[in-house]
């Protein structure tokens, strides 16, 4: 359960050139502060949620407001709140806003460098970021919930490596263990598959993960098999593209974040994902059940 000094806590920026009454324009989601007033839209936000695609997050939208009977302003509707770009969507339900990032570390750390400044303008308190994804599992069924506790980067290191000008720098990748833990019970007590453990994050679907079957493939089955292998063996129980850049910057940011992705096939056994769409949605839909349960139990929908 977040503190009361958690839910008074504002995002603080980690960027000393930045005066708080500046003119910011997050280019990439279409948000002037001139244009737009930041707090009387994004002030009340207490959860954002990610995930990749534009349609899952309209679909996640929607079935919150279902789902906890979220109030909409009259004669609006869920829109686009972000119409000025086709980069991401978001919309936003009540205190809840659901956006998606796009496929792999570059384009989910823009967005993230974009709405902690928006939720740094905004003056929200107590936000916590969750991401809601797909993945491979590890010797999973498919249809398991992996809850990152950390996220290792393709040389099975629990940091970013980023070049900023020119040079090295390394940000620790760690997810907020209390909030892991509650989104695990929340599991549990919905008899939703899941497990919390180490997440690998790279920065491609098909070489990078040990796949054989992409344009390209330079490795044998065996190399194959080693790698997913030592993998399992660092704790490693799914992998994904994402986690990487959410746990460092919201970490650097001290921005309470999970990472909650769903298995859709196990890479022990095979690399193409063969589920129908039906099924995955039925999967998604096991997030969508512990998130709708964790707002519940932080109250904060009204
Ligand atoms: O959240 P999603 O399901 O979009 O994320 C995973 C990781 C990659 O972005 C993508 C690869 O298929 O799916
Ligand atoms: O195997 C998978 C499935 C979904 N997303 C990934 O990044 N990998």
């Amino acid at each position: 359960m977040a503190s009361t000094r958690d839910q008074a806590a504002q995002v603080r920026l980690a960027n000393p050139h930045l005066q708080d009454d500046r003119h910011d324009v997050l280019y990439h989601i279409g948000l002037d502060s001139r244009k737009h007033d930041f707090k009387a839209m994004f002030g009340d936000t207490k959860v954002v949620c990610m995930g990749g695609s534009s349609n899952r997050m309209k679909r996640l939208a929607e079935d919150l407001v279902a789902e906890l009977g979220i109030r909409l302003p009259t004669g609006q509707g869920l829109v686009n709140v972000i119409p000025n770009t086709d980069r991401y969507v978001m919309y936003k339900a009540g205190p809840i806003v659901c956006v998606n990032h796009g496929m792999g570390i570059p384009s989910i750390s823009i967005l993230l460098h974009e709405l902690a400044k928006l939720m740094s303008l905004a003056g929200a308190t107590g936000v916590t970021f969750i991401r809601l994804g797909t993945c491979g599992g590890l010797g999973l069924e498919p249809g398991t919930v992996c809850i990152s506790s950390r996220s290792l980067n393709s040389q099975l290191q629990s940091h970013l490596s980023q070049f900023i000008l020119g040079q090295p720098v390394q940000r620790e990748a760690v997810f907020d263990s209390d909030l892991a833990r509650e989104l695990l019970q929340l599991a549990s007590g919905l008899n939703i598959e899941a497990v919390s453990a180490a997440t690998l994050c790279t920065s491609d679907f098909y070489e990078e993960q040990g796949r054989t079957d992409g344009a390209i493939c330079e490795f044998s089955m065996e190399q194959r098999n080693e790698f997913l292998q030592r993998a399992f063996e660092a704790g490693v129980r799914n992998i994904e593209m994402e986690s990487l850049a959410l746990a460092a910057i919201t970490h650097r940011l001290g921005i309470r974040a999970a990472c909650m992705a769903v298995t859709l096939l196990d890479r022990f056994k095979q690399d193409q994902v063969q589920l129908d769409h039906s099924l995955i949605a039925q999967f998604e839909g096991r997030m969508l059940r512990i998130l709708a349960a964790f707002i519940r139990s932080r109250n904060i929908c009204g």
